[in-house]
């Protein structure tokens, strides 16, 4: 029952289907329950034999020493089974809770940056986080106290049958009222919590936008308008979470009033007859203790009703990122061995959306030891065709071939391109951390070369405490032509066989540009180098360029103009 196994069974994304894949250890809660259950009934028998002994029989109390023992048995192994029964419950769910998060982890990582790119962070964070939590309590609680449900009140009917009809009859009619008024108030509920969940959602969302995008915020003079306008979903949250609790109360209470009606009807009814002497006490009793803990696993249920209504709405949140389609192409993380010479874009086409296409018929070759430089005017495809050599959108026809010098393709190729972006993801750490997340082993030595190939060391010995210095979140603390650089060492230092730059020289002053491009110049001599860029020093060093313009690709500058 190892979480790798129950991964493997993954198939059916519903609450049904995640409690299928638990069904072994929900299984032995639920035996163990239904064992502390007829210890429970047990104990009771036995309880209201030694009062009636003692009360009526006139028996000594040393003559109830082996009755009193079984009572002690019974209340122990109840309390353990119990116990047992809510820590197999509890581990189950918490197996298949953390499965389930780091299914969905693998789920976005294949879905990739730009299937997401239309889905607020803030609604993942949420739905990973407070919705994957919210399964946990119905695993836990929720299905085995339904199975209670059934298990414990059908036994103490079976007992009072035995011990009185009429006791029988008044339970067996006024039990199933519960879960009939359960359903009914559920329906309700539902639509509460549905709304709930909405607003934590957007809630959460918003108040990542409303950090993430301070600063402009504040530039456009709106900073008090977003801290408003998240109080105000607060408040919302707030209310709707007090509507929620307003329902769960009135319904305890109102189960509350039915369960102490029908238990006073049970003992009015017996009571009379016991006083006409139409049954004896040791009956009656037993049945007045039965008819409480008859109700307590009906109110227990209802206890954890909100349980099933919170999985619900959280299960549509999680669902909406499991149906999420996987556009990243998987590639195994393993090094190639063999040199790569080139890669051949072969009639490749991709798109975003079904009918809007961005690159169409691409025939484009990168080779080793030469800087091919891609261009072209903004919006014209250009991220888009990198986006596919990453393997971050699978082409929607054509393919990419990368050969080695024996003209043998390789499938895995993706995993030996390092990349950087127009933005680098920096972590908030030192210079040395970032650098190392290339690679953990690498010694001073490599690490200063690395930023001397990407000219980044003379910025780094001059920080306060040189490589250990804390950069902040994503080199909030560098400048923007520092984080390019210290991203580009980092991807050095991983020493790939194709490098992939999106403007790599875009913030760097003149002097820093030329050394920059003269570095890239020098590492494209025994690697696939492609380069993003506009403008500058980089153009000079590039011996292929290709055009990007209108999805289709041109070989050279002067091909643009020819296609004009
Ligand atoms: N995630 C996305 N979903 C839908 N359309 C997108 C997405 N990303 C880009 N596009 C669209 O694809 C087209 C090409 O965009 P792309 O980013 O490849 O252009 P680019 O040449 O890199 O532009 P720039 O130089 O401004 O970065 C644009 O029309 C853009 O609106």
């Amino acid at each position: 029952m190892s979480v790798k196994v129950m991964m493997q069974s993954s198939g059916n994304k519903s609450l049904a289907g995640f409690t299928r894949r638990i069904s072994l250890w929900l299984g032995a809660a639920v035996l163990l329950g239904g064992a502390a259950a007829v210890m429970l009934v047990l104990q009771l028998i036995v309880f209201a034999q030694i009062v009636a002994d003692l009360a009526f029989q006139d028996h000594a109390l040393m003559a109830e020493i082996p009755a009193l023992k079984w009572l002690g048995i019974f209340l122990v192994a109840r309390a353990l089974l119990q116990w047992v029964a809510d820590m197999v419950a509890a581990q189950g769910s918490l197996r298949l809770t953390s499965s389930l998060r780091s299914e969905l982890l693998q789920h976005l990582f294949n879905v990739g940056p730009v299937g997401m790119a239309s889905y607020a962070t803030g609604e993942t964070v949420t739905a990973l986080d407070a919705g994957v939590e919210g399964l946990e309590p119905y695993f836990a609680q929720y299905i085995p106290r339904a199975a209670m449900m059934v298990v414990l009140p059908f036994m103490i009917l079976a007992t009072v049958l035995h011990l009185d009809g009429w006791s029988f009859l008044i339970l067996a009619c006024t039990g199933p009222l519960i879960p009939v008024f359960m359903a009914l108030v559920g329906y309700r509920a539902q639509a509460i919590m549905d709304r709930q969940w909405t607003q934590l959602l957007l809630l959460g969302s918003s108040f990542l936008d409303a950090l993430q995008g301070m600063t402009t915020l504040r530039l456009f003079g709106r900073a008090r308008d977003a801290v408003a306008a998240v109080a105000n979903m607060a408040d919302e949250y707030r209310c709707t979470t007090m509507s929620v609790m307003k329902v769960a109360f009135l319904t305890s209470a109102v189960l509350e009033f039915f369960a102490s009606l029908s238990i006073a009807l049970v003992a009015v009814v017996f009571g009379a007859r016991l006083l006409e002497g139409k049954v004896d006490f040791q009956s009656a009793f037993l049945v007045l203790l039965l008819a409480p803990e008859y109700f307590m696993s009906l109110r227990a249920f209802s206890a954890s009703y909100h349980a099933r209504q919170n999985a619900t709405a959280a299960m549509v949140a999680i669902s909406k990122l499991f149906a999420l389609s996987s556009v990243a192409t998987r590639h195994a993380n393993q090094p190639i061995i063999e040199p790569l010479v080139s890669v051949k874009c072969e009639n490749l086409s991709a798109e975003y959306e079904a009918g809007r296409t961005v690159l169409s018929n691409i025939n484009c070759t990168f080779t080793r030891g030469t800087l091919s430089l891609i261009t072209g005017e903004s919006g014209a495809g250009k991220t888009t065709l990198v986006r596919v050599l990453l393997g971050l959108l699978s082409p929607i026809a054509g393919r990419i071939v990368a050969e080695d010098a024996h003209g043998i393709a390789h499938a895995h190729w993706q995993s030996c391109i390092g990349w950087v972006p127009q933005r680098p993801c920096l972590v908030h750490g030192s210079v040395v951390d970032n650098l190392r997340m290339a690679n953990p082993q690498a010694d001073m030595a490599s690490l200063r070369n690395v930023a001397r190939q990407a000219d980044a060391l003379s910025f780094i010995e001059a920080l306060p405490q040189g490589v250990d210095t804390l950069i902040g979140e994503r080199g909030a603390c560098l400048s923007g032509g520092e984080v390019q650089r210290l991203a580009l060492a980092r991807v050095l230092l991983r020493n790939p066989q194709i490098l992939i730059l999106d403007e790599p020289t875009a913030h760097l002053d003149p002097k820093s540009e030329q050394h920059v491009a003269a570095a890239i110049a020098r590492i494209a001599l025994n690697r696939i180098v492609i380069v993003i860029a506009h403008r500058g020093a980089i153009i000079n060093h590039a011996g292929q360029v290709l055009r990007v313009h209108k999805g289709l690709i041109f070989n050279g500058l002067h091909m643009l103009e020819h296609a004009a």
